[in-house]
């Protein structure tokens, strides 16, 4: 199946749809209509029936989708049929905290090394995982078949870093980093950016807002 021509924000509900299909999966539903799957997700049934013909549809009209099938396929077109081996750059708060998340190796995304600078930390294990020094990083990702690195080190680290990376053979980085990489990267290096503070910001949004219009309205 091919993905050509899929609109980016498609691709960016399909990790949700693949979630709400595991849940169903756990609870040992079988089938399910697109009214139903609209219900729990809080997404109209006809932008379910959109999204899902992008892929062919998956469903038969009147008998609803087939749940694993549907979950299987949408996994294979994010990439979650195979693991990935990965990276953690920055053995620090955060690189520690997502080298301790098990849950990552269920969806395939497998954590093979930790790497720092600080010699304070080598050999410290994280979850069974030591701690290297990055001078080991060339050949531990050419021998380990690594494919993404994940960047938890100090923003003024991370470019030098992401590019060193890229000449090693890396071509998917996940960055926590509060840095634009992009500008310095080659083009067919992806990257995905995760910014825990600016999700925390439409929050705080949200909830001025919502103080706002209690107040007008008492
Ligand atoms: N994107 C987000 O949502 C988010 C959330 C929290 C923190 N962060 C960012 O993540 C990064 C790490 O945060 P933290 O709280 O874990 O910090 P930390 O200081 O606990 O950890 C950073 C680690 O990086 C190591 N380091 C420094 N230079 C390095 C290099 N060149 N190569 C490898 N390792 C190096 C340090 O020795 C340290 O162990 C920071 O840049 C922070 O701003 C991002």
């Amino acid at each position: 199946m091919s993905e050509k021509g899929i609109s980016k924000a498609v691709i960016k509900r399909l990790p949700r749809y693949y979630r709400y299909l595991g849940e169903l999966l756990e609870a040992g539903v079988e089938r399910i209509s697109s009214g139903e799957l609209s219900e729990r997700m809080k997404v109209t049934a006809s932008q379910i029936r959109q999204d899902l013909n992008n892929f062919g549809g998956f469903g038969q009209q009147g008998y609803g989708y087939n749940v694993r099938y549907l979950h299987d396929e949408i996994g294979k077109i994010l990439g979650l049929n195979r693991i990935h081996n990965m990276v953690i750059i920055g053995a620090g708060n955060l690189g520690q905290a997502l080298a301790n998340y098990a849950s990552f190796e269920r969806s395939g995304f497998r954590t093979v090394g930790l790497f720092d600078v600080n010699p304070v930390l080598q050999g410290v294990t994280v979850r069974g995982i030591p701690i290297r020094m990055v001078d080991e990083l060339p050949e531990f990702i050419k021998e380990n078949k690594v494919e993404i690195a994940t960047l938890t080190l100090p923003k003024s680290r991370a470019k030098e870093m992401a590019q060193l990376l890229v000449e090693y053979g890396i071509r998917a980085i996940w960055n926590f980093a509060h840095t634009d990489l992009n500008l310095v990267l080659p083009r067919d290096v992806i990257v995905e950016n995760v910014h825990l503070s600016e999700s925390l910001m439409r929050l705080s949004y949200n909830l001025t807002s919502y103080e706002e219009k209690h107040k007008t309205n008492k």
